[in-house]
């Protein structure tokens, strides 16, 4: 029998035979051929394959932001595919962060209000929003940094606002697609690594795009794409 602890506990992520083509200049390109892959709470799982290989396809297909995917996407129990377009946003908003190579900031405001703005956006007060904002900076060692903007900071200070941000609401599945990649070697080593001591301690789960086999080590699990589907 199972026990309580493993009963009713669904994946965070669930996919089943996930599929996405591109029409392009009269020719279809057969990108994600059948993708299956759980990942539970709490998992941490590197996303490995070459470039063009459909790592940021299958992210998209993930954060539901893109129709165009076939089979099935379950976010936390919930059937992707069966609810309308409000029930994805709400997936979305409920469950999940986002990383992505480029920090895409708000320009206009500073660290702290990046970090209060997704929060804000669900309702929470200033206070609330502010207190956990400053709470995430610091523990990326950003403390000194709160009330830069992004053009004030540099491209690792942005990303580590970016890490905050995404785990801002406490989603139970990040998804981030080569969040270090634009970063050196030094400082991509370093931000991932405090990204993931970070999401290991909110009890996140997280989906890793990369290229990078090293960094990829650290984590929990490594899924590679081959061919439009995960070895
Ligand atoms: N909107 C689109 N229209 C047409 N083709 C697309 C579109 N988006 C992606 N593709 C194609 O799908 C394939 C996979 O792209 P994707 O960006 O998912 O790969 P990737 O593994 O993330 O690559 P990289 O590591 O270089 O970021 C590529 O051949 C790309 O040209």
């Amino acid at each position: 029998m199972n026990s309580p602890a493993q009963t009713n506990i669904a994946p965070v992520v669930e996919l089943k035979g996930v599929t996405r083509s591109f029409e392009q200049g009269g020719v279809t390109i057969e990108v994600l051929r059948g993708v299956d892959l759980e990942v539970q709470p709490g998992e941490i799982v590197a996303l490995l394959g070459p470039s063009g290989s459909g790592k940021s396809t299958m992210l998209q297909a993930i954060g539901l932001l893109e129709g165009g995917f076939g089979g099935h996407i379950g976010i936390a129990g919930t059937a992707a595919e069966k609810v309308d377009a409000a029930g994805r946003t709400a997936l979305r908003r409920d469950h999940l962060g986002f990383v992505y190579q480029f920090h895409h900031l708000l320009p206009d405001f500073n660290a702290m209000e990046n970090v209060m703005m997704p929060q804000l956006v669900l309702g929470k007060s200033d206070g609330e929003a502010a207190d956990r904002a400053r709470e995430l900076l610091q523990a990326l060692g950003l403390g000194a940094r709160l009330d830069h903007r992004p053009s004030q900071l540099s491209g690792g200070e942005q990303q580590r606002v970016a890490v905050a941000r995404a785990l801002a609401n406490r989603p139970e599945l990040v998804l981030a697609d080569e969040p270090t990649g634009n970063l050196d070697e030094h400082t991509s080593d370093k931000v991932l690594e405090e990204f993931l001591r970070l999401v290991r301690g909110e009890g996140s789960a997280a989906l890793v795009a990369t290229h990078n086999e090293r960094l990829a080590a650290k984590m929990d699990r490594v899924v590679r794409l081959h061919e439009g589907k995960l070895d």
